[in-house]
């Protein structure tokens, strides 16, 4: 066989990998990036890159959870049926003080919430059960009922002890995270650089967002999309200039680009068309291809290839596939760069909101939208939900997962979601 009539029949014979497979395949070579310190602030939506321990016992000292007094409860026994203890006090303590007596038998501290409780008290009462008398220019506080030992006091270690686990590597630092490591005193925090991601179009029907439209061509609406869904994803997407479909620009570009950056990500050409030169690009020797098929509608053109240790991820032109592909393939490797516990979008049951009835070879992963009625999570199918439908994407809290064996879905069915970043828009 010749070396051209080869070529091209391996351009057509391609094999389909299972979704879990080919997300496999990518994540044994997304490399985690070096740990770098960030101020505290600067960390969140960051992933921890150690494991943290707590330097110190949480609360670290003994707390008042009341404005009111510390005494020793067993000084309470006697006052009931009206009778009142009154016990001498012996200290103030407001928050931040120190305390400077030891409570012993008969004497009490006034002391305020998140206050020190001195030694030698076990309880705190708080202000509105007391009453309070001054005799011989000493101050006393008068107790109607029998204390518990305990009340409304946070001993020292309640949350956590010295040594305790804190954050595990891996985790995404929201505002919880930002709350422990202020509390502890975390002011410098390690966490894995971004990896900086280069977006490449390709196709020579695209206009740039500002231009016009002009007869047969479209504008890149992939470019500034995937943008957005690197950020969101934690990356540093970079933007390269989209390039017509010349196989030499692309292979140039596409070199360039994995030179200088930590991922590639192009959108179209990948299919098995005349101009689709990243279908091309991927068979060549200089990379190795990684799958340039996988099981799932839309986005069976999806396709990665490894060039030096650097990850190509080539996603369909199509907006919907090109959707789909960063959700199942970008996003989780972006995420896996940055050591991220959970690379993968979160898998949730739900019921069908309406009949889905479209039935195909391959595992289909359908915009829907999410809403929360009776106590159940409900997924509805957008209307049209083709590879090549932009405007769906917009509404979709999620993507319904159907099997290949399905013959249809009827309403009501259980089902399962994967559910895409960001809010329900109910
Ligand atoms: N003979 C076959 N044809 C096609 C097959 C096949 O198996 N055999 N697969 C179809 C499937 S499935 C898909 S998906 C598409 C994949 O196409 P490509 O990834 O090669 O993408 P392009 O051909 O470049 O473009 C497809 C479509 O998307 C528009 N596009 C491209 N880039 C952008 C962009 N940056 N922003 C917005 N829209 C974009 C482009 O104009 C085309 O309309 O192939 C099928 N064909
Ligand atoms: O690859 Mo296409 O996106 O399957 O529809
Ligand atoms: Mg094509």
């Amino acid at each position: 066989m010749s070396d051209e009539k080869e070529w091209q029949e391996t351009k057509f014979q391609r094999k389909a990998l299972q979704v879990t497979d080919a997300q496999a395949r990518l994540m044994a070579q997304a490399k985690r990036l070096e740990p770098q310190s960030v101020p505290l602030m600067e960390s969140c939506g960051r992933y921890l890159a150690e494991d943290i321990n707590a330097p110190h016992p949480f609360p670290a000292f003994n707390r008042s959870a009341m404005d009111g007094y510390a005494l020793i409860a067993a000084d309470t026994a006697e006052c009931s049926g009206g009778s009142v203890v009154w016990l001498e006090v012996i200290d103030n303590i407001p928050c931040g003080a120190v305390p400077s007596q030891v409570i012993g038998s008969g004497q009490a501290a006034r002391i305020m919430t998140g206050a020190q409780v001195p030694e030698g008290a076990d309880t705190v009462i708080m202000l509105e059960v007391t009453e309070t008398r001054q005799t011989d220019g000493l101050t006393y506080v008068g107790i109607r009922k029998p204390q518990k030992s305990g009340n409304s006091i946070t001993p020292l270690g309640l949350e956590l002890r010295q040594g305790d686990d804190l954050l595990p590597k891996g985790r995404l630092i929201s505002a919880g995270e930002i709350a422990v490591l202020a509390a502890f005193g975390v002011h410098s925090v390690q966490v894995y650089r971004r990896p900086k991601v280069a977006i490449v179009a390709t196709g020579t029907e695209l206009l740039e967002v500002h231009e016009p439209l002009q007869p047969g061509k479209i504008r890149n609406s992939n470019s500034p999309m995937l943008e957005v869904l690197v950020r969101e994803a934690g990356g540093e997407p970079v933007m390269l200039d989209a390039i017509v479909d010349d196989l030499e620009l692309a292979r140039s570009r596409v070199q360039m680009a994995l030179d200088a950056y930590d991922l590639v990500i192009t959108t179209g050409g990948v299919s098995v068309g005349d101009y689709d030169i990243m279908g091309d690009l991927v068979r060549e020797h200089s990379v190795e291809m990684l799958f340039n098929k996988v099981s799932m509608r839309p986005g069976s053109v999806t396709t990665a290839a490894l060039r030096g240790g650097k990850l190509l991820l080539a996603l369909s032109g199509n907006p919907g596939a090109c959707f789909v592909g960063f959700q199942l393939f970008g996003g989780p490797v972006v995420k896996e760069m940055q050591g991220a516990e959970q690379p993968y979008l979160p898998q949730w049951t739900a019921r069908l909101g309406s009949d889905y009835n479209k039935v195909n070879n391959y595992t289909r992963f359908v915009r829907a939208k999410l809403v929360i009625k009776d106590g159940s999570v409900w997924a509805f199918p957008a209307d049209i939900d083709e590879s090549s439908v932009t405007v769906t994407i917009k509404d979709s809290d999620c993507l319904i997962v159907v099997p290949p064996e399905e013959k249809g879905l009827a309403a009501g069915a259980r089902i399962q979601v994967i559910k895409l970043p960001g809010e329900i828009r109910g």
